[in-house]
């Protein structure tokens, strides 16, 4: 009997960053192969070479906003599809060789929304030390582990991962911090409606006066909210701009897919990047009667009679 290979989940490693307790949560702690990757292109780059078939990274966090390697590296490329998001409170440790007094530490490493998000209690413990970048939290203990660096902000798993001990816990400038996260996959089918979705796009609109209302507007005239919006560079010339939404509901919503439509015909380019189940443990709001799925069947059916004379 043929046996169906385990999934092969790629995340931003090495072993013990937030991203693969993100997995963890996202799938079950025993679910599949995981694949730590070196970034997030790296991990991103798995999935579309077809060498791991899902990639769990960062997207955003509460403090810091996008993570822009996650948000240009969906943006740009062979298309992929969100499939599911996960939101992650996230706890960080001040973490240094066993031994290490703070008056020894030459450099802080971590990744920079973690040092984004610890700096002023940081800077209590270790004044006027460096605070360089690495590729993730893990990562930076790890380097701390093999003498590069003398210390690392990162999870408590990660510093009891790569032998560390912690200099000071629970570091946070602004305690109660959540990262969330997204698996994405190749394009294919999309999970399910479930009632209570989020699909997410990149819109480039054109050069022009309210080519930005525009785009709002066909999400406000079909009843739909906005989670999130943000610019981004395109990186062809200064001046040029995507965005970056997410808006409630599914692409097989009536009201969002003829958003959708409405978008490629109004904006210069459009991607769409997926609809997935909302995970913040937010309800979408209710939607207006005049937007649900029964109007919008109710009103092509009439334009049918219309156009075939059954008036
Ligand atoms: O580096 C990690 O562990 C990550 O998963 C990225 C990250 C960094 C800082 C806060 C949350 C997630």
């Amino acid at each position: 009997m043929l046996q169906t290979p385990p999934t092969r989940f790629a995340y931003l490693g090495p072993e013990g960053t937030f991203a693969e307790a993100a997995l963890s949560t996202a799938v079950g702690p025993d679910q599949g192969v995981r694949q730590p990757a070196a970034s997030v292109p790296a991990a991103l780059a798995a999935v579309r070479t077809g060498e791991a078939d899902a990639a769990l990274v960062p997207l955003e966090n509460s403090v810091e906003g996008s993570v822009p390697a996650t948000m240009d590296g969906l943006a740009d490329g062979d298309p992929l599809l969100i499939t599911r998001e996960v939101f992650l409170s996230v706890s960080f440790v001040l973490a240094v060789r066993p031994g290490t007094p703070a008056a020894d530490v030459r450099s802080v490493v971590s990744h920079p929304h973690a040092l984004a998000q610890t700096a002023r209690t940081v800077a209590t413990w270790l004044p006027g030390v460096p605070a360089l970048p690495a590729s993730s939290t893990a990562a930076a203990a790890r380097a701390v582990a093999e003498g590069e660096h003398d210390a690392a902000v990162c999870a408590p798993i990660a510093a009891e991962r790569y032998g560390l001990v912690p200099l000071a816990e629970d570091v946070a400038d602004h305690p109660g911090a959540v990262t969330r996260f997204v698996l994405v996959t190749p394009p294919g089918a999309l999970p399910a409606p479930t009632g209570n979705d989020k699909t997410s796009l990149v819109a480039v609109v054109g050069d022009r006066t309210g080519a930005l209302l525009d785009l709002l507007s066909e999400f406000a005239v079909r009843g739909i909210s906005l989670t999130r919006i943000e610019s981004r560079p395109t990186r062809e010339r200064l001046g040029v701009y995507s965005f970056s939404l997410d808006c409630e509901g599914h692409v097989a919503d009536a009201r969002v897919g003829e958003a959708l439509a409405a978008l490629h015909r109004v904006c210069d380019d459009v991607r769409f990047l997926g609809s997935y189940a909302r995970a913040d443990g937010r309800t979408n709001r209710p939607v207006p009667d005049v937007a649900a799925d029964a109007a919008f069947t109710d009103a092509h059916a009439w334009l049918t009679r219309l156009r075939t004379g059954q008036v």
